[in-house]
């Protein structure tokens, strides 16, 4: 077993990474709580649910809700379903969610927590390889039709325990996803993470468990460190958004569902990476990462049938944007990223060179 510790000036949380943690989650309860919560969805309900309502059978007051699975969970007409649900039971404040899932759950269930009786605990149990990301650092919330995220608050949870046991059950689709945001935080950080996780993962079938389990702890402990620096993401967190910027437009403009988060993430990427060499007038392993995420399955170019307009349009409603500008994580090497404002019709101008090249 592994613990990080999360350390804010708002929470100290534990991170515990381990296998068969939903078992033994009593054990890392800091207190008992008058009711438990639980929010999860309806593929991991059947492979998980019970395991974690028997840890709690201490309880007589333990509850379950089941959200259809997938990004369109995050809507005001879920939120609301649940908020009508939870109230209707009557709970106190000394109640306790629990947020079993992957990065969908843990933003609905955390806003739930954050939002129900102004604010009740909250547990992330984590299943998936893209809650290694969301699960840390109290980013919680659903999506608003002008874009993702857009509704939200910062609310830490009480501890998140990660059982790496549910990674084995992900699908191809979900490991793609979650690899990309793993990804993410060794190239924000230091060109020595980026050329470990580049030789220790080489290919997407390279990826055993035992070996990829140091470098899952390397990319949640670079996360934990910026959280730990910038809880509110006054500035340093904004690093965590490399790739964002143009992924979550794809996101919504390609439809929720039809590309993962981190395969549009993989995609914002590649942008940023191309749009730091135009602005900063440097070379960049452009040639390199690109073979590197192929080999890892992850897309690197812009869905057809999107235009440089519509993206463009939705990356308006970015929320890093700044005094009428859009704001882009960029960077000037491995391992340094920079926020910077760029022109609408410098972004235009690569979009299209990239949806046509
Ligand atoms: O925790 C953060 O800060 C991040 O930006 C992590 C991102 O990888 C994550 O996808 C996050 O949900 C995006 O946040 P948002 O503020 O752009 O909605």
């Amino acid at each position: 077993m592994e613990r990080l510790d999360i350390q804010t000036p708002h929470k100290n949380y534990p991170v515990i990474i381990g296998d068969g943690l939903r078992f033994k989650l009593t054990e890392f309860l800091s207190k008992s709580y008058s009711a438990y919560v639980i929010i999860t969805d309806d593929h991991v309900a059947p492979l998980y649910l019970e395991d974690v309502k028997t840890a709690l059978s201490f309880s007589t007051n333990v509850f379950d809700f089941v959200v259809p699975a997938g990004e369109t969970a995050k809507s005001f007409a879920t939120y609301k379903r649940l908020i009508d649900d939870i109230v209707a039971l009557n709970l106190d404040r000394k109640s306790c969610v629990i947020a079993l899932g992957g990065g969908v759950i843990g933003d609905l269930a955390g806003f739930v927590a954050a939002t129900f009786l102004r604010g009740v605990a909250f547990i992330q149990m984590p299943t998936t390889l893209l809650s290694h990301d969301s699960s840390i650092g109290g980013k919680v919330g659903i999506n608003h039709e002008h874009g993702k995220n857009l509704i939200g608050a910062f609310y830490h949870p009480e501890a998140v325990l990660y059982d790496t046991e549910c990674l084995k059950t992900l699908p191809a689709s979900e490991w793609r996803s979650g690899l990309a945001e793993v990804v993410k935080h060794a190239i924000i950080d230091s060109p020595e993470l980026y050329h470990r996780m580049r030789q220790e993962i080489p290919t997407f079938d390279a990826i055993d468990l035992h070996t990829f389990a140091p470098l899952l702890k390397a990319a949640m402990a670079v996360k934990a460190n910026v959280v730990a620096n910038d809880e509110l993401e006054a500035g340093m967190r904004k690093f965590l958004n490399f790739g964002h910027t143009l992924g979550h437009a794809i996101e919504k403009e390609s439809g929720y569902g039809v590309l993962s988060h981190g395969e549009a993430v993989a995609i914002g990427m590649i942008f940023a990476l191309r749009l730091s060499e135009r602005i900063y007038h440097i070379a960049l392993p452009v040639a390199e990462i690109i073979a590197w995420f192929k080999r890892l399955s992850l897309p690197i170019a812009i869905p057809k049938g999107l235009t440089s307009q519509q993206l463009l349009e939705r990356m308006k409603y970015d929320k890093k944007r700044a005094d009428g500008h859009i704001v882009f994580v960029l960077l000037k090497a491995i391992g340094e990223p920079e926020v910077t404002p760029v022109e609408d019709a410098v972004i235009s101008n690569l979009l299209a060179e990239f949806i046509n090249g």
